[in-house]
């Protein structure tokens, strides 16, 4: 059944303590229609690498499942820090049938897909990930804090909304060339999932897509967003430019550019991995409407103009996204 509805209620939260509007509402979002619509228009004529690639899974975004598991979600202003709206995914945990749509949500995405890696991010990718990958008949990674481990172990350090941390990983737990799946709740600035990436692909994982429940906004990748948001602001980031120019014959270019996938259920958008550094494109939809986007000579400023890229570097994918990097 298609949603209309433009936002619902938030369960277990006092009005008083209800976020801003404009806070963080990955609920929000999926209930409205038009973003619903979006992410419809979205997938139809899109996917990934192959077909075997395509996301079946999508289909699902005008179900019922997606309202149920987005009013199942609480958020708690101020915690763990002032200024923090938290997105609370235990309250969804209590109820099995939002628990359950959510994870059939990810089966349904994944199970075709020859994935032979589910890697769950420490917490909250524990609590998603392994149903997943006993579903999908993947084995699950665990992608720890800090001194967890017990074997021999890579680490990266990256940094969160509130602080930072390293992830680690068993040594031997992926092997090269194994399609990867990686798992978490939420994605906020994109740092953990960032440093999960890294990590995958330093042992040569082939990294199929991220995905996560739970999208915020208002953060420092959703300042990339804006950025990126050629659509309506028109200012467009050079590299990702260069990278529609591949796309707009269609996905089978895809592959010709190193670039992976990241989901998030409310996502319409798509965050884009590139050496190992996220970038987003919003309302992806809008990336096959040629017509709509900006011509390249007209990109007023970013770090790497497309007249600077050659050709050669576009299709290796060897340049760098501004916006991922110091300018958000
Ligand atoms: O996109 P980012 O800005 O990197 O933030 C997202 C991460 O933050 C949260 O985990 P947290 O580090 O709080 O750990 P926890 O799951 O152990 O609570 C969340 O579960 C994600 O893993
Ligand atoms: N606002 C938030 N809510 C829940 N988990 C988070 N991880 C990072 N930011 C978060």
């Amino acid at each position: 059944m298609r949603r209309t509805i433009t936002c619902i209620k938030q369960p277990s939260i006092s009005p008083s303590a209800r976020p801003e509007t404009g806070a963080v509402c990955f609920y929000r979002s999926l209930a409205s229609g038009v973003r619903t619509d979006f992410r419809k228009k979205q997938f139809s004529n899109t996917a990934v690498s192959n077909s075997s690639d395509r996301n079946q899974g999508d289909v699902t975004v005008e179900d019922d499942r997606i309202s149920r598991i987005s009013s199942s979600i609480r958020v708690i202003p101020d915690f763990p820090k002032p200024g923090i709206m938290f997105h609370d995914i235990t309250t969804m945990l209590l109820n099995p049938v939002a628990f359950k749509d959510t994870i059939d949500l990810f089966i349904e995405r994944y199970k075709d897909k020859n994935i032979s890696v589910v890697a769950g991010v420490e917490a909250r990718g524990f609590i998603f990930g392994p149903p997943i990958a006993l579903a999908i008949g993947a084995k699950f990674v665990p992608m720890r804090k800090p001194s967890k481990l017990p074997g021999a172990v890579i680490s990266e350090e990256y940094s969160l909304e509130y602080g930072s941390d390293i992830m680690e990983m068993h040594v031997g737990a992926v092997e090269a060339g194994e399609r990867t799946l990686v798992i978490d709740d939420l994605i906020a600035t994109g740092g953990t999932l960032e440093a999960a990436i890294k990590l995958l692909e330093r042992v040569g994982a082939n990294i199929v897509e991220c995905a996560c429940v739970i999208e915020l906004r208002n953060l420092k990748l959703r300042k990339c967003y804006k950025e990126l948001d050629y659509g309506h602001k028109r200012k467009v980031n050079a590299s990702i430019m260069g990278d529609m120019r591949y796309w707009k014959g269609g996905v089978n270019n895809f592959p010709r550019v190193p670039e992976r996938m990241l989901l998030s259920w409310d996502a319409a958008q798509l965050v884009l991995v590139h050496h190992g550094k996220l970038t987003t494109l919003r309302e992806r939809h809008d990336m096959h409407d040629a017509d709509e986007m900006e011509h390249p000579s007209k990109v007023q400023k970013s770090a790497l103009s497309l007249k600077e890229m050659t050709n050669k570097q576009l299709l290796q994918g060897n340049y760098q996204c501004s916006s991922t990097t110091n300018n958000c």
